[in-house]
């Protein structure tokens, strides 16, 4: 279904699988177009299921009864919004003539460091670090013995840095093995690779829609033990890095194939940039575009997964800062401060119904040239508490 005719909103559907803050962003662009929006996660009052027509509790890993919610609702569009759903289901739910965004193979090979590090490295020929795979403690040291410390140990399927973590000498073998067994996930096989020391890393926000192919300007980031803390944008870069960031990320996504937005993860070194990894769906560094871009990370993958024009405006520099939770909670509060409500920024609670201590409960964004809006985002999360 692609709309070059008007789009009739009240007639589409759409499911979200995962229902977290990012799917939530997902659902209410959904709903200012009169989308129906039914979302699914593995818990009960997920961020999405808080602003959903309809909402389901399921086993994401459950094939037959994930089938079944899909064949029950029948939704025009299929929406993966984490990497933990079962990709039998997917694949039977596209054999049978649903529509999986952007596609089920893109979602098989984004899910797996294996495949898509393989898929990127090998087939398309794109730069990568050195990296291994590895299915032992035997494996894992000889692997490491080869690639040089530091290196990196992450299992093949994980996001957030579950599961990750640096080695720098084999005095850590033994930690990083465990933590990557001990990950959600999957973590039969790990993949180690060659600590990159970028000078810093982006994320290239792409979106295709089927007949044209845009970019957000570049989301620089810091992430910790894995996982996202600050986003800015735009990303200061040397045209030779932007143009090659742009490039890799067309080839990956071209390859990927289907439509809606992606986060091509890149490294960069002086002007050579590393592919590092690619969510089929919007980027939890790109909650920056909420308030950076005309149209929101989200708004554009919308926009691309109907087939709509993906024109935006960038109204200028941004930042995002992610607040995570320092309490366990079956009812977190989330306290703002009112002195951090101004012109140029604002918190987002994202209304988790559990909290444990380095969950992700709330993001402040921040209209202003990226350095200081990055310094104000971080100031405003000092000074958001949770109990
Ligand atoms: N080979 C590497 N060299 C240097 N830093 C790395 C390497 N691999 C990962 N990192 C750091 O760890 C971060 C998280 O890695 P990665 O994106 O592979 O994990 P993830 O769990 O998939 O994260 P997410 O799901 O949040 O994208 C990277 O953004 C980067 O900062
Ligand atoms: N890096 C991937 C990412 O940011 N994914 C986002 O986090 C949610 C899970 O949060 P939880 O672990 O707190 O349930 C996901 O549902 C998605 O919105
Ligand atoms: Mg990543």
């Amino acid at each position: 279904m692609l709309f070059t005719a008007p789009l009739k909103s009240n007639s589409v559907r759409i499911m979200l699988l995962g229902s977290g803050e990012l799917g939530k962003e997902v659902a209410i662009e959904a709903q200012r177009l009169g989308i129906e929006v039914i979302a699914v996660d593995r818990y009960e009052g997920a961020p999405a299921h808080l602003v959903a027509h309809r909402s389901h509790v399921v086993n994401m890993q459950d094939t037959e009864a994930v089938l079944e919610l899909i064949r029950s609702e029948m939704p025009d569009f299929i929406l993966p919004e984490i990497e933990a759903i079962s990709i039998d289901a997917l694949f039977k739910a596209e054999a049978e003539g649903f529509h999986v965004i952007p596609n089920a193979e893109a979602v098989n090979k984004t899910m797996n460091r294996k495949n898509i590090r393989k898929f990127a490295a090998e087939e398309l020929g794109l730069k990568t670090g050195p990296y291994e795979f590895v299915k032992t403690r035997e494996e894992l040291e000889a692997a490491a013995g080869r690639l040089g410390y530091p290196c990196v140990v992450k299992p093949v399927m994980s996001s957030s840095g579950h599961g990750q973590s640096v080695m720098k000498s084999e005095a850590d073998l033994d930690r990083s093995w465990e933590m990557a067994k001990e990950a959600r996930g999957d973590a039969s096989e790990l993949i180690v690779e060659a600590f990159i020391a970028f000078d810093y890393e982006i994320t290239m926000l792409t979106a295709r829609n089927g007949f044209e192919t845009v970019f957000c300007e570049p989301i620089g980031h810091i992430q910790r033990d894995g996982d996202y803390v600050f986003s800015w944008q735009p990303m200061q870069m040397s045209d030779v890095a932007k143009e090659r960031a742009q490039a890799i990320a067309k080839a990956i996504t071209d390859g990927l194939g289907g439509r809606g937005i992606f986060g091509v993860e890149l490294f960069i070194q002086g002007d050579e940039v590393y592919f590092s990894e690619v969510s089929p769906r919007p980027h939890d560094t790109g909650m920056v575009t909420l308030i950076t871009q005309s149209q929101s990370e989200f708004a554009l993958h919308l926009r691309a997964v109907l087939g709509l024009p993906l024109g935006f405006t960038f109204y200028g520099g941004g930042a995002s800062a992610a607040y995570k939770a320092t309490a366990e909670s079956f009812a977190p509060v989330v306290d703002v401060d009112d002195t951090l409500f101004d012109d140029n920024s604002y918190v987002r609670v994202f209304g988790k119904p559990e909290s444990h201590p380095g969950r992700r409960l709330a993001v402040a964004l921040v209209y202003d040239e990226p350095e200081a809006a990055l310094a104000k985002a971080r100031t405003i999360i000092e000074k958001v508490s949770d109990h």
